[in-house]
């Protein structure tokens, strides 16, 4: 995926600034960054969903535009009405909607694959099951379920791992490692610095401008975590992190 001289502004007030890098298929990568350091904004540029100011987006040589029935985005909770009246099959079968042909409802086939989706995140005996009733794990798969089903080769997903149990989390991370051994995409709004090395193979570390990107070991250093977060919030994350950076 190719990002050239990406602006973002929201009202006048710059969110990401200038940010060109190339990001090869195949990988699992980590976004991280500061509170309000773009990183959602970051993803949804990518889709196309908000405004850009200036650059460009390509997938495969192509623009973005032609790509995103490619792409397979869970955004954060806040951004999903959770009060809406639909059980966790039909959630996830709503992933099947962008392959199926016009005014097409989805058949046996879809069913087969939101089932296979379910399976895959443990989820199979929620199917009949309000969203409304789910815990903060639970709902987490069932987005991802959904993104299964759209059978896309590129994940995208913001701050997955955030109010869920530790089950849930650990299905979520078996499932970024199978994907990407299926040679999926797979990029994530992450929080935590504990598990980067473990969850992914390169980090993009943002802070409105392109602080560092690259492969974790030699991109996830305490330098380039003090250029991201500033030198005493960094050295406060840095020792949180129990040195899981590198030096
Ligand atoms: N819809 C919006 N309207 C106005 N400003 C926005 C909007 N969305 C984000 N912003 C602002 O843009 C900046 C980047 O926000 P963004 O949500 O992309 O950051 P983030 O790194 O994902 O933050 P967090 O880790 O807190 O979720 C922040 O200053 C935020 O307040």
């Amino acid at each position: 995926m190719q990002i050239k001289g990406l602006n973002v502004d929201y009202f006048g007030n710059s969110a990401l600034e200038g940010v060109t890098l190339d990001i090869p298929f195949g990988h699992s990568v980590g976004i991280i960054g500061p509170n309000g350091a773009g990183k959602s904004t970051f993803i949804k540029a990518l889709l196309d969903v908000i405004k850009k100011r200036s650059g460009t987006v390509k997938a495969e040589g192509k623009d973005i535009a032609l790509y995103r029935r490619n792409i397979a985005y869970v955004p954060q909770k806040n951004d999903i009405d959770l009060t809406f009246p639909i059980t966790v099959k039909d959630t996830v079968l709503t992933g099947t909607y962008p392959n199926l042909k016009l005014f097409r409802r989805p058949g046996k086939k879809e069913r087969a694959i939101a089932e296979r989706s379910m399976a895959m995140v443990e989820i199979g005996d929620l199917a009949d099951k309000q969203i409304s009733n789910l815990s903060g794990g639970q709902l987490q798969r069932v987005f991802i379920a959904r993104a299964l089903a759209q059978e896309a080769s590129v994940f995208f997903l913001d701050e997955p791992f955030v109010g869920i149990d530790m089950v849930s989390e650990r299905i979520i991370v078996n499932l970024f490692k199978q994907l990407r051994g299926e040679g999926k995409t797979i990029l994530v709004v992450h929080h935590d610095l504990h598990e980067v090395e473990e969850y992914f193979d390169k980090i993009i570390l943002l802070n409105k401008q392109l602080i560092a990107f690259g492969d974790v070991q030699d991109t996830f250093t305490t330098e380039n975590i003090r250029r991201a977060y500033g030198t005493s919030l960094g050295n406060v994350i840095i020792q949180g992190a129990g040195g899981a950076a590198h030096a």
